[in-house]
């Protein structure tokens, strides 16, 4: 479902003399479907990058990037856009918060973009909602003044919400409490099951070992590893 083929990225540090900064070569790596893949390595070897690139925030120097029948690294916007809402969902630690839209709509708007009948999409921000622990008087307000745990479950929820055929996880479970770290690794079990592939990062080792098939280092794909 997600297939990265000889893949390398530079930056360009426009503000120091154009400095170019090769930072991957050559990275290679296939996640099936129902399969969840760890990202590992050290700091700044580039876990964040190569997720970003997926996700299409990162213009690629060169290779390809398959999600289902899309390269990402040809990709124009419109076409990463429709992926996006149809095959590639991203769960972040933080929320992007939408000013003025109540909980149970922010959750239930994935489910709408790709067609969903508006009852269905309500059920399942309802359901996603009460297994996160969100109080169902918090539900009618925007999220903007939640607290940072109540905005990552929220943000979890809605990423959720919709059965994506491939996802990328930054850290899910980061900073949760046991019952809803609990919650969330169901989740990700529930959506191996459906056949998601799925790509994370997870620095919590127990999560990772739980629900990861396979670990990936990504220092492999550093340009001195390579060369
Ligand atoms: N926008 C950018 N411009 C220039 N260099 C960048 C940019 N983003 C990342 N880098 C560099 O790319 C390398 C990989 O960074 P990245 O954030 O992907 O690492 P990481 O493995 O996710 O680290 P961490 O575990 O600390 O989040 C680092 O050397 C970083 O400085």
């Amino acid at each position: 479902m997600i297939r990265i083929e000889n893949l390398s990225k530079t930056f360009t540090l426009h503000n120091q003399g154009g400095a170019v900064i090769p930072v991957m070569r050559g990275a290679e790596l296939a996640v099936a479907r129902g399969e969840c893949v760890a990202l590992t390595g050290a700091s700044g070897a580039g876990k964040s990058t190569l997720m970003r690139m997926i996700y299409g925030n990162y213009l690629a120097a060169s290779g390809h990037i398959w999600v289902g029948e899309t390269d990402v690294a040809a990709a124009n916007p419109r076409e990463i856009l429709q992926l996006r809402r149809h095959m590639l969902g991203y769960v972040s630690q933080f929320l992007r918060v939408v000013p003025r839209v109540p909980t149970l709509d922010v959750v239930a708007e994935p489910l709408l973009a790709v067609g969903t009948p508006v009852d269905t999409a309500r059920a399942r921000a309802e359901e996603l909602l009460e297994r996160l622990n969100i109080p169902r008087t918090l539900w009618d307000l925007s999220p903007t003044t939640f607290s940072g745990g109540e905005q990552q479950r929220v943000n979890i929820a809605r990423g959720f919400a919709h059965d994506f055929p491939a996802m990328l996880l930054d850290e899910p479970t980061a900073s949760l409490d046991a019952t809803n770290r609990e919650t969330v690794l169901g989740l990700i079990e529930e959506a191996k099951a459906r056949g998601s592939a799925i790509i994370g990062i997870f620095h919590d080792e127990a999560a990772r070992d739980r629900v990861c098939d396979r670990q990936i280092d990504v220092t492999g794909f550093s340009p001195q590893v390579a060369a």
